[in-house]
């Protein structure tokens, strides 16, 4: 798991310097602030059996990530969906080999909703096959001040949300799911 645990780190850490890079902001710069504070990271195995009514039951709920994103790994068998403005609920389909990526909560924040924070779900198949998927969460820690990253701001793009502690955001979600953002907007 150590092992597995370093190569998504080093995954990690490159997906965040090419964000940075799209958007324009330096890893030298001291407003820097995923990259000079130390991340923290969760693992999470999701097992979802084969059910005989899969209509009736949910595998994971929808929900947004709490974290910067969330690479995830699953097996051969489909089940993660996400919502898509218009098109509605979309099967994300397994591509051997490849891993997907989760924008979240944290990121959505930094990035002042460029990265909006991905709305997600696992549904359960009839088909007989189990379905395992592995969560790499990539995150910062409770005491971790985050707000929108200043570079992005300027005289026409204000910060949408005020800044917080991920420890008062997990706080707000807990008690408002669904709207944690939309309660920390300025
Ligand atoms: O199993 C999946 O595909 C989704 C897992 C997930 O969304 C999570 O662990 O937060
Ligand atoms: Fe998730």
């Amino acid at each position: 798991m150590d092992r597995y645990q370093k190569k998504m780190e080093a995954v990690a850490e490159k997906l965040t310097n090419l964000i940075l890079e799209w958007l324009g902001i330096s890893q030298e710069d001291p407003k820097w602030e995923v990259g000079s504070s130390p991340f923290s990271a969760a693992l999470q195995l999701n097992s979802y059996p084969p059910c005989p009514n899969p209509d009736r039951a949910m595998g994971l709920a929808p929900h947004t990530d709490t974290s910067i994103f969330t690479i995830l790994h699953q097996n051969s068998v489909s089940g993660l969906q996400i919502f898509k403005q218009g098109a509605g609920w979309v099967s994300v389909l397994p591509i051997a080999g490849a891993l997907v990526v989760n924008v979240g909560d944290l990121l959505h924040i930094l990035t002042n909703a460029r990265f909006p924070s991905a709305l997600h779900r696992a549904v359960l198949n009839q088909d007989g096959y189990h379905r395992l998927s592995v969560a790499y969460f990539y995150g910062l820690p409770s005491d971790c001040r985050v707000s929108p990253w200043l570079k992005l701001l300027n005289s026409v793009e204000k910060p949408r949300y005020r800044s917080v502690t991920v420890k008062e955001y997990v706080g707000i979600k807990s008690n408002n799911f669904e709207q944690a953002l939309w309660l920390i907007r300025i």
